[in-house]
């Protein structure tokens, strides 16, 4: 391994204490306290997993944490019912519905009844087209989460050659407008693209959001190019369940010069940026000025 590990679980850290230290000063200089609601459709046991992390570090935090757990076979009318309810709640700042939502609800009608001003995520289509010509938006965790790592890695990234894998409305295509935002000069690849081979060699940073294990390996890796691995895939190996990503990280290492390991890489600087988000959404209801170092 030659590349630095670019250690997201300890930056992702920096970025919650960020967020404990405004709210605290939120609340003894205004009064108030940022509310983040999470809405869990089914039981996906991951999905669980996840919403209990975000409710406990949004608790230890200092803001208030609501988390509805709705039955599977909860219609899209009630659940709009509930999102009209969390947009109208003074005490509601954020408001996340986990995805991926159960077939029979229609995801984008969902995400787009959230009030854009509450929309953490940054799914609604109101803030995909500020995000898409560089007005103040919402901008989804983990593109931002994966921009904040880079940006302490590389310090500027003007100029650079970026290649974004997978084209994801949730990752890849808001990933790209922020490093546009930024001046690299960005490419978006996917599985139907040809010469794939070539284009991750041009890059200098490369950002893997296709969602399957180990895909990328170093043979195709430019040397001492960025890696940042999106992908969170849990697979059988050896008769045991592990996480691994959508980079082959050993092989990765060998080339890269700095690479996101999976855990500990983005995953924990997604949770951190929609606290984050949170934070900035609560600032902007009651017109305080936000935080410049969470946002993009
Ligand atoms: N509306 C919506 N917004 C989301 O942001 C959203 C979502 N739906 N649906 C599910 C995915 C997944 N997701 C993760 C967040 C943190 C970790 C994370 O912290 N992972 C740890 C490991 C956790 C483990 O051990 O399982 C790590 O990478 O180190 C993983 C996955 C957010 N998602």
């Amino acid at each position: 391994m030659v590349a630095t590990k670019i250690d997201g679980r300890a930056f992702a850290e920096t970025v919650r204490q960020d967020v404990a230290r405004h709210v605290a000063q939120l609340r003894s200089d205004h009064g108030v306290t940022p509310g983040l609601a999470v809405v869990l459709v089914g039981e996906d046991p991951a999905s669980e997993v996840y919403v209990r992390n975000k409710g406990k570090q949004t608790r230890e935090c200092g803001m208030a944490s609501f988390e509805h757990k709705l039955d599977a076979a909860t219609s899209e009318a009630e659940l709009l019912g509930l999102i009209d309810r969390l947009n109208a709640d003074p005490s509601v700042h954020g408001i996340l519905v986990q995805l991926p939502l159960p077939l029979h609800i229609e995801s984008n009608k969902i995400l787009n009844a959230i009030d854009p001003a509450k929309d953490v995520d940054g799914f609604h289509i109101s803030n995909v087209g500020l995000l898409g010509t560089g007005q103040k938006a919402m901008v989804p965790c983990t593109p931002l989460g994966c921009l904040m790592l880079l940006r302490h890695h590389h310090g500027k990234l003007d100029g650079l050659n970026a290649v974004v894998l997978g084209r994801s409305n949730i990752v890849g295509k808001p990933m790209a407008q922020l490093l546009l935002r930024d001046n690299c000069t960005v490419t978006i690849a996917h599985s139907h693209s040809r010469d794939l081979e070539s284009i991750v060699r041009s890059a200098d940073i490369v950002i893997v959001a296709v969602g399957r294990p180990e895909i990328l390996t170093g043979d195709w890796i430019r040397p001492g190019a960025t890696v940042i691995d999106v992908g969170i895939n849990r697979i059988e190996r050896d008769g045991k369940t592990k996480l691994v990503g959508d980079v082959h990280f050993d092989s990765a290492a060998d080339m890269a010069g700095a690479i996101t390991p999976v855990p500990g890489g983005v995953g924990p600087m997604t949770i951190a940026c929609l606290l984050a988000n949170t934070l900035t959404a609560c600032c902007r209801a009651k017109g305080l000025p936000e935080p410049s170092s969470l946002t993009a």
